[in-house]
């Protein structure tokens, strides 16, 4: 019998790897400020993120009363990106406890990637800077495919670039489109309650529900990957 391939975790980013927050307020509000719009607070993030940056700006337009037509967006997301890439890391931070559970996972024999709607190249640049990009096998972002989260060809996508299998992997993540794209692969999720979700993330139906990265270990992984297994055979 040939053995299991190894488990691969794959990990949303805003929200649930690293907490951007401060930094994507600060280069949206700079972004809308060229509008003369007000600006957004982190309670409202947490309508705005999810699908990366343009939409972001055209929500947090609209929430401003300030609805965006189709040319008037690329100068704003130009703006944006400057902004946010120049600012790179500013204080976005891991999550308290994630560098210690990476590690125990690869220690373990875990394979580890990111699937964000995020840019590719902001999510690399910002992974760059806090100096984790050697932990993952692969990055994807919001542009990498033609298609992206809740897209299941997004997160199936990153498992092969990561050289894992569906039938090993569990997804991390934040919001409605990390649950929504690991149920549309058919793999296992834990949900993070601390991230950007409008919802509470149990709302969200995911697998498991974890409050601080010290819970997420090799044994959570192997027991969601069996449990997960079994309900499918059924
Ligand atoms: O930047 C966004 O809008 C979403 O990014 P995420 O997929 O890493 O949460
Ligand atoms: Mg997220």
């Amino acid at each position: 019998m040939t053995p299991a391939p190894a488990p691969l975790v794959v990990f949303d980013l805003d929200g649930t790897l690293l907490d951007t927050h401060t930094d994507l307020v600060e280069s949206l509000n700079h972004t809308i400020a060229a509008l003369g719009l007000e600006p957004v607070t982190y309670d409202d993030l947490t309508h705005l993120v999810g699908q990366g940056a343009r939409v972001m700006i055209e929500r947090a337009c609209r929430l401003r009363g300030h609805p965006l037509s189709a040319d008037t967006l690329p100068p704003l997301v130009e703006r944006f990106v400057a902004h946010y890439a120049g600012n790179m890391p500013g204080h976005t931070q891991p999550y308290p406890g994630l560098i210690a559970a990476m590690d125990l996972l690869k220690s373990g024999g875990y394979r580890l990637a990111v699937c964000t709607n995020k840019m590719e190249s902001l999510a690399r640049g910002l992974l760059e800077k806090l100096g984790l990009t050697g932990y993952f096998d692969a990055i994807t972002g919001g542009d990498t495919f033609e298609y992206r989260k809740p897209d299941a060809r997004h997160l199936t996508s990153t498992i092969e670039r990561a050289g894992g299998d569906v039938s090993r992997t569990v997804m991390v993540g934040d919001s409605i489109n990390d649950i929504a794209v690991a149920k549309n692969a058919g793999v296992p999720s834990i949900a993070v309650p601390f991230g950007y979700s409008d919802v509470p993330v149990n709302t969200l139906g995911p697998d498991h529900i974890i409050t601080h990265f010290d819970e997420l270990t090799t044994e959570l992984v192997e027991r969601l990957l069996g449990e997960y297994a079994e309900k499918v055979a059924v």
